[in-house]
């Protein structure tokens, strides 16, 4: 019998108890107790639910208070020196914690959240800069979960330091469950950590994959620890296998997995476990794409299974593949989607479980989800009644999709393998032959491309604006203070009138142009107090979206987002921003009574209000991004039409969207970068085009960002220490748009002050012509308060002014 299984739940609950119960301890209006009795009966909760929707097999270790990566760093003790040094004495009582795993919970979950929170003043980034920094936050892999980044070095020592994953198996199975612990594997765990900075010696170069044999012995522990309490299997995570890995990761997986096996039974021989019930079995996963080459690798492991996402890692579907599987292997099959909400293909997945069948051993076949669910909301119970329900009928979440496993299973019960041949033909996906059909990948077509390059173009622009040198603007939002907030939750509860609303958020936004003209910006914005979020302005805007009222997914630690759902073709509905950007401009004309300040517009491209959505996919996502960026053209051309000549279309997260493969990454890039040219291109060539890109590494996309043909780029660039004008990378050089690297950090509520601002301005001086450099902040003003913003715009300002003097 075939059985089912998940990979792992959304641990936030399904009214994000967890961020309360998390929260609230942080706060200390709850004690610690308190917050582990929470949690606790919130990860027991998913095991009854998991059970409850139809799963054979359950697992255990995917909950976690925070973030499983720096659960898995912690278990292991990789501390970086900061930390160590500061929690002295809290470590040493973990450390000699008895042999049963029991440690003094408060020392444990200090250091723990201290990784993740960091200490006082954590919002400096850097380790002079007072108080303990956290652990740098990243993306996990190509979706919109952020992890904290293990910091390692020559100096960590690694060792297992608390019992939990042991005890959480050993309570489950008292309560009578199956269940499968899931570890974050070596290799993975390595790649996604950084060598930590303080550790480092001059001339001392760790090479962070060497590390990969001291990381034997504590998996190999813990391995035999589960072993010894009667656990059959064990998930160890690697999705790096959804990259190209190359030769150093190859060997280290090899000999990771060799030495790991060998130091097991070395183990079992030691602690005289050779007659423990059963051998612990290990089931290898990948997941958000296939394994392709590297299962060639793979299949030489000593490992017992493989799990597949068939989702994202179709290609996994060949000949290739499969008949490297032994027959004697466990293969575990992602036929649910862990990464989006619509319902399953029930009879497609019971196909490719029917050609697993026939192929393999009933026995040794689990049904599973593509990944983790967490990454879809926690149950659609909440939304019934409230979605319309030709959407809700489309749609599954993370409770639902169990059932859906359990579906699939059912729909097998009297299948026989023999009577019934398949061939992998009828189950593996045939290409969209029509994809290339959309204007995103006619690269000459006039509908993308302005009549002028972007050199001619901005002869026209500086003749018809006379900006300074070094012109300051900022990236749109303004503070989203409480009475923002406040207004807007009185009008979407119908507490107060729509007029009511309109003439409040026209006070703020008139306010806010007088505050920029008195802090003599350049360039000028709306202020975006109109927009909740940026995604979600535009898909209450548009036809085809519609939003959940707790459909929330994980962000990072506690926070948690609400993605729209595109669920349908894309239109627009009416103008968006026009009224409120004209609105701004004649405030600005009033003011000066002249001409001379200009509004930019604010819109947000394609790109990104794909990436922060669930989008259908019954068409291909370029076809999606295809319709939003004719809608957007439309807002483009209004909004040109109604006198505004500069204009804004963000770009956030066009980096996230970019595939795990080398090979796949040049189709996104093509309807990626062609989505935002539909959108913008349409445009007089004295219009002055926009965009703003933050949150990732650019290195990887800068031919990317050049063919977006924009006028002006505005691009974080303070965070990540100046990576954008490394000397490696000529970024100054191949760019001839204007730009503008942000030159402070508006995630941090310090204050910049002059000499931080005027050092980073003439650092960018040195790489870019000064005839292209604007100034202004890394990102939106929205989250920082009104103060917070006066003054370092002051200060920007005030560099801005002083340096065009001299240069
Ligand atoms: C995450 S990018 C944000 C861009 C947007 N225009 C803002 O200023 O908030
Ligand atoms: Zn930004």
């Amino acid at each position: 019998m075939v059985s089912s299984t998940i990979l792992g739940f959304p641990r936030i609950g399904p009214n994000r108890q967890l961020k309360k119960y998390v929260e609230s301890y942080w706060k200390g209006s709850t004690t610690l107790e308190e917050m582990v009795n929470n949690t606790d009966e919130l990860r027991l909760q998913n095991l009854r639910v998991m059970k409850e929707n139809g799963l054979d097999i359950l697992p255990v270790g995917d909950f976690s208070l925070y973030d499983h990566v720096v659960d898995t760093a912690l278990m292991f003790n990789i501390i970086p020196k900061r930390f160590r040094e500061h929690f002295e004495s809290e470590l040493s009582s973990v450390y000699s914690s008895n042999a049963n795993g029991e440690y003094e919970k408060k020392s444990l979950y200090d250091v723990y959240f201290a990784l993740a929170r960091g200490i006082g003043d954590n919002s400096s980034k850097d380790i002079t800069g007072g108080g303990l920094p956290s652990l740098e936050m990243k993306k996990w892999f190509n979706t919109n979960y952020h992890y904290l980044v293990p910091e390692i070095s020559e100096e960590t020592e690694f060792k297992l330091i608390h019992h939990d994953l042991i005890k959480q198996f050993v309570e489950a199975k008292q309560l009578g469950y199956v269940t499968r612990p899931v570890v974050l594997g070596p290799v993975t765990l390595l790649y996604l950590s950084k060598i930590e900075k303080a550790a480092l010696h001059e001339h001392n170069r760790v090479e962070k994959y060497s590390l990969v044999s001291s990381l034997v012995p504590v998996y190999s522990e813990l391995l035999a620890g589960l072993e010894a309490v009667g656990c059959k299997w064990v998930q160890i995570d690697e999705p790096i296998l959804s990259t190209d890995i190359d030769e150093e990761i190859s060997k280290c997986f090899f000999s990771f997995y060799n030495s790991f096996k060998s130091s097991l039974e070395s183990r079992r021989k030691a602690n005289s476990l050779g007659n423990s019930p059963e051998k612990i079995s290990v089931i290898l996963t990948n997941y958000f794409g296939s394994y392709s080459q590297n299962f060639k690798l793979v299949s030489t492991l000593p490992v017992e299974g493989y799990h597949f996402d068939l989702f994202y890692g179709k290609a996994d579907l060949n000949e290739d593949v499969i008949s490297g599987i032994e027959k004697d292997k466990v293969v575990s099959l992602g036929l649910v989607d862990g990464r989006n909400i619509w319902k399953n293909d029930i009879s497609g997945s019971a196909s490719i479980l029917k050609y697993f069948i026939s192929k393999f051993s009933p026995e040794n076949i689990w049904i599973s989800s593509s990944c983790s669910l967490m990454f879809v909301p926690y149950g659609l119970g909440s939304e019934q009644g409230k979605l319309e329900k030709r959407v809700l009928d489309k749609l599954a979440f993370a409770t639902e999709k169990i059932n859906e496993i359990k579906q699939i299973k059912d729909s097998i019960k009297n299948f026989d393998a023999s009577a019934e041949g398949i061939a992998l033909e009828s189950i593996s996906n045939s290409v969209d032959s029509d994809l290339l059909q959309s204007v995103l990948f006619n690269d000459e077509s006039p509908e993308l491309n302005r009549s002028l390059d972007v050199v001619e173009r901005k002869k026209i622009q500086d003749s018809l604006y006379n900006l300074p040198l070094l012109p300051t603007t900022t990236i749109g939002s303004f503070p989203q203070t409480t009475e923002v907030r406040k207004y807007r939750q009185k009008f979407k509860k119908g507490e107060i009138s729509k007029e009511e609303y309109d003439g409040f958020i026209r006070e703020k936004t008139s306010k806010c142009v007088k505050w920029q003209l008195d802090l003599r910006l350049d360039v000028l914005v709306h202020g975006e107090y109109e927009r909740n979020d940026m995604v979600e302005f535009f898909g209450e805007n548009l036809s085809g979206f519609t939003t959940t009222s707790n459909g929330w997914v994980q962000s990072y630690g506690t926070r948690c987002v609400k993605p729209p759902i595109i669920y349908d073709d894309v239109t627009r509905l009416n103008q968006m921003t026009v009224d409120l950007t004209v609105f701004a401009q004649n405030c600005a004309n009033k003011i000066t009574k002249t001409e001379k300040n200009k509004v930019k517009g604010m819109l947000t491209g394609p790109v990104t209000i794909i990436q922060w959505s669930f989008v259908r996919n019954d068409i291909h996502t370029s076809k999606v991004a295809e319709q939003i960026a004719y809608a957007i053209r439309d807002e483009v051309l209004d909004l040109e039409s109604n006198g505004i000549c500069m204009i804004q279309v963000d770009e956030p997260a066009i980096r996230e969207g970019l595939p795990l493969r080398p090979k796949d990454q040049e189709l996104y890039k093509k309807w990626a970068v062609n989505s935002f040219k539909l959108s913008t291109s349409a445009v007089k060539n004295g219009t002055v085009i926009h965009t703003h890109m933050c949150y990732s590494d650019f290195n990887e996309i800068f031919d990317l960002i050049k063919k977006m043909d924009a006028d002006v780029l505005t691009i974080e660039n303070s965070k990540s220490d100046l990576k954008l004008i490394s000397k490696d990378n000529n970024f100054g050089e191949k760019y001839s748009g204007g730009i503008g690297p942000g030159v402070y950090d508006v995630h941090s509520p310090i204050i910049p002050s002059k000499t931080e601002i005027r050092s980073r301005v003439n650092k960018l001086l040195e790489v870019f012509d000064k005839e292209l450099l604007w100034v202004n902040p890394d990102c939106g003003n929205k989250t920082r308060t009104e103060e917070q913003v006066d003054l370092a715009l002051k200060n920007m300002v005030s560099v801005a002014e002083e340096l065009r003097g001299k240069i």
